[in-house]
């Protein structure tokens, strides 16, 4: 097959003849031609395979199955394969080679009368068919083939219904390369000739048999001679001998003579009845074969006939089964053009469409910038006029305060004086109004503390919270340095320097604070870790100041630690069915510098991993899901670490004890996800140590503390003077609270003191550290949002 159609390449070539094409042919590259019904086509060559190079009206050149076309005009002599299509058999043949003339004929004919010595019998009946047999017997194989063809009348007859059959088939010539329809299989074209051959040696073997009647003729002839020239013979003798004296012996010759020619005629009536009985017996055995011939002709036309039949029929099958395919592909095309249009137009309404939306979008984001822009400026100034409110509400409390304080000392000093005029009914009275009194002068101060945390919340400070240890027996005989002006203000006197230092804090607690009261402050920071923000709750002083008791607590008074995380459990509760959340628990340890995990027993020291967010490989963090949980783990924890200490007093003053909360939160509307961590550290004694007074251990504890405690406080400067680099990473402690001291937590210190004055150096070193931090301003604090969720979340992002 060519492998690329050229025309060019074949402009030179003579068409040979013309076709027309029976049906539509789709080829799938561009080697076949693209041909419809009818087209006509110019034959260039043909191909044994069946595909023929052709040349189409328009001069395209390429290949076309040869199957499904009809030769309908010849342009040039007759192509080879077109001769071939006349069945001949594979032999050599001279014509003139046997070629005998009728002289030659009739010489034989007389040569063979003059032999049979019948003179004037005429032996051409005898011989005019017999003769040519006789001849042809030597010679049947040298016989030129003869075209065998049959008419196909009856079997076209009923296939010219068919339109679209091509012509050629009215006449098919037995061929097994019938190119036209090749409705004649090899094994009918074997058939076939078997038969003839058959035939052949049939006629072969009449001829045989005639010529063994030949031969007997011959030998008759051959008496016959001899009988004659014995009566010949005795003629010759007998005649000269015919007198009276020899009357005896002419009777007995003439006798002869008459036996004789009695004889001959015998023998001439023995010739002629067995030559009749032999035409006779010729002819019958000439009339079956011809029957045999004609009824093995009969029976092949019929077959041929048949087979002819249902290779048409499967071919018109086969032919309409293309047709429908084609007419089938034709459809599909028209449907996929159809669709590209459609297609087409769509692309042309969706680029328009995302035009408009794009201006669309563009026109409301311009709106929503704007609109933001005016609510950020709104709520700004919003905030700026809630704290000129609050500030003035302060003092409207603040004057209040002083108005009841005043009042109230105004009604004792009346209380006092009338105390002796009035009856018990007026005392109980007067008690209940002072009772009263004391309730709104609580309820006043309980809001007034709420304003402040949401001013402080607004301003986002490091809120910072007094609390002042009451004496104990082991204080021995001793004085109180501290006096609690109100909730917010002390006065510490420092005996030996003879003066008196005021300090004002968030929240003060005195000797006589509840751990209740002291929560109160931390509740709020227990629903902030809910809501997905860091918050580090720590406890500042020197040693024995009450830390672990507000931090811990003993256990029938427990401090902040267990307290926050009832709360947080709490809060999870009443947020059932709009939030999920997962908390677990981490104990930990810092000790001359090494954090240890207090979950296990393993005292390998853990290191601490400072990328985005802060994380310790391998430390121990256990799901907790409610308060007993809760307890059971720092129970856990706080027992490990008396375990592995000789005092444990000793020891926890020198360590830092952390606890982190870590909380995952998912609101079950919108699936956000918020992320919350509470670290609650218990610090190790913030007391300063004489260089002289320490060695060894203690020197390297103490160095180790005050590192520590040190960094704390430059990152505590550092965030108040808002420097960019914050010094996280002077300290284990430092590194471990970075996401958690500073700009998106929220922070609460509790400053603890001891009222005693030979305490009094290091109260006001504590004092002046808390109140540095106080001065802090981180900003307001910004959620973790880990995930968004499906909520539609206008102004509710990672600032918020
Ligand atoms: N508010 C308080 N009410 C009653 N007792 C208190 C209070 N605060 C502290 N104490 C008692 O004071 C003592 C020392 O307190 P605590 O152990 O909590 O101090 P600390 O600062 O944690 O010391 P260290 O850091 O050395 O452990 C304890 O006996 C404790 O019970």
């Amino acid at each position: 097959m060519m492998n690329h159609m050229d025309a060019s390449s074949l402009a030179g070539r003579t068409p040979k003849f013309v076709v027309e094409v029976l049906y539509n042919f789709f080829p799938s590259d561009k080697q076949h031609l693209t041909l419809t019904q009818y087209e006509k086509v110019k034959v260039i060559e043909t191909h044994e395979s069946n595909w023929w190079i052709g040349e189409r009206a328009n001069g395209e050149v390429g290949l076309f199955p040869a199957n499904y076309v009809r030769r309908v005009q010849d342009i040039t002599e007759e192509s080879p394969r077109h001769k071939e299509k006349t069945f001949q058999k594979p032999v050599s043949y001279d014509p003139n080679k046997n070629k005998k003339t009728k002289e030659e004929q009739l010489q034989k004919r007389k040569q063979l009368a003059s032999q049979l010595g019948l003179g004037g019998l005429d032996l051409d009946d005898l011989l005019s068919e017999d003769e040519d047999d006789v001849l042809s017997s030597e010679d049947e194989q040298e016989k030129p083939p003869q075209p065998t063809t049959l008419t196909k009348q009856s079997s076209t007859a009923s296939l010219k219904s068919q339109p679209s059959l091509p012509s050629q088939q009215v006449t098919t010539t037995i061929n097994p390369q019938n190119a036209a329809g090749k409705f004649v299989t090899e094994e009918a074209y074997e058939k076939k000739k078997k038969e003839l051959q058959e035939a052949l040696q049939k006629q072969l073997e009449d001829q045989k048999t005639k010529t063994r009647q030949a031969e007997e003729i011959q030998k008759l002839k051959e008496e016959l001679q001899k009988a004659k020239a014995e009566v010949d013979e005795a003629r010759k003798v007998t005649t000269p001998r015919t007198t009276p004296r020899g009357g005896a012996t002419t009777t007995t010759a003439s006798q002869s003579v008459v036996d004789l020619d009695k004889k001959q005629k015998e023998l001439e009536r023995d010739f002629e009845k067995k030559k009749k009985d032999l035409e006779k017996e010729f002819e019958k055995k000439q009339r079956e074969a011809d029957q045999e011939l004609e009824k093995k002709k009969r029976e092949m036309e019929k077959e041929i006939d048949k087979q002819a039949e249902k290779k048409q029929k499967d071919f018109i099958k086969e032919a309409e089964k293309q047709n429908s395919a084609s007419s089938e592909m034709q459809k599909t095309i028209e449907k996929l053009k159809q669709k590209n249009t459609q297609l087409e137009e769509k692309v042309v309404t969706l680029d328009k469409s995302i035009v408009d939306m794009k201006q669309k979008h563009t026109k409301e984001l311009k709106e929503a910038a704007d609109k933001l822009k005016e609510q950020k400026e709104g709520s700004l100034k919003h905030a700026q006029l809630k704290i000129v409110r609050m500030k003035k509400q302060i003092q409207a409390v603040k004057l209040e305060n002083e108005y009841l304080k005043v009042e109230t000392q105004e009604m004792q000093k009346e209380f006092l004086a009338s105390l002796h005029k009035i009856s018990s009914t007026g005392l109980k009275k007067l008690m209940d109004g002072y009772k009263d009194l004391e309730e709104k002068y609580k309820k006043e101060l309980k809001e007034r503390r709420l304003l402040y945390n949401q001013l402080q919340d607004l301003k986002g400070n490091i809120r910072v919270n007094l609390r002042v240890r009451p004496l104990l027996p082991e204080d021995g005989q001793t004085e109180n340095c501290i006096e609690c002006v109100d909730d917010k203000e002390v006065k510490v006197y420092d005996k030996e320097a003879k003066k008196s230092y005021k300090f004002e804090f968030d929240s003060v607690f005195g000797i006589d604070s509840t751990q209740a009261q002291v929560f109160e402050d931390v509740k709020p920071l227990a629903t902030s870790i809910l809501d997905g923000y860091n918050v580090c709750i720590f406890a500042y002083g020197q040693t024995g100041s009450g830390k672990t008791f507000t931090m811990e607590g003993p256990p029938n008074n427990r401090g902040v630690n267990y307290n926050t995380l009832d709360e947080v459990f709490f809060m999870i509760k009443e947020r059932k069915g709009e939030y999920s959340y997962e908390v677990e628990v981490a104990v930990m340890e810092i000790y001359n510098e090494n954090l240890h995990d207090l979950l296990t027993k393993d005292k390998t020291k853990l290191e601490i991993m400072l990328s985005n967010k802060v994380s310790v490989p391998g430390l121990t963090r256990i799901k907790v899901n409610s308060s007993d949980d809760v307890r059971k783990v720092l129970s856990q924890g706080y027992e490990n670490r008396a375990t592995g200490s000789n005092n444990i007093n000793a020891h926890s003053s020198r360590s830092h004890c952390i606890v982190s909360v870590f909380v995952e939160g998912v609101n079950l509307y919108t699936q956000q996800k918020l992320s919350g961590k509470l670290h609650l550290i218990d610090l190790a004694g913030s007391e300063r140590l004489k260089r002289t007074d320490v060695k060894g251990d203690r020197l390297k504890e103490a160095q180790s503390i005050n590192k520590s405690l040190s960094a704390l406080g430059d990152v505590i400067s550092a965030l108040s003077s808002k420097k960019g680099h914050i010094p996280y990473r002077n300290s284990k402690l430092t590194s471990l609270l970075q996401d958690s001291l500073g700009g998106n937590s929220k922070m609460l210190m509790f400053v603890n003191v001891s009222p005693t004055v030979e305490s009094c150096p290091e109260t006001l070193c504590s004092l002046g550290f808390a109140q540095r931090a106080r001065t802090v301003e981180l900003g307001k604090a910004q959620k973790n949002i880990v995930s968004q969720g499906t909520a539609s979340t206008s102004g509710s992002n990672s600032n918020n």
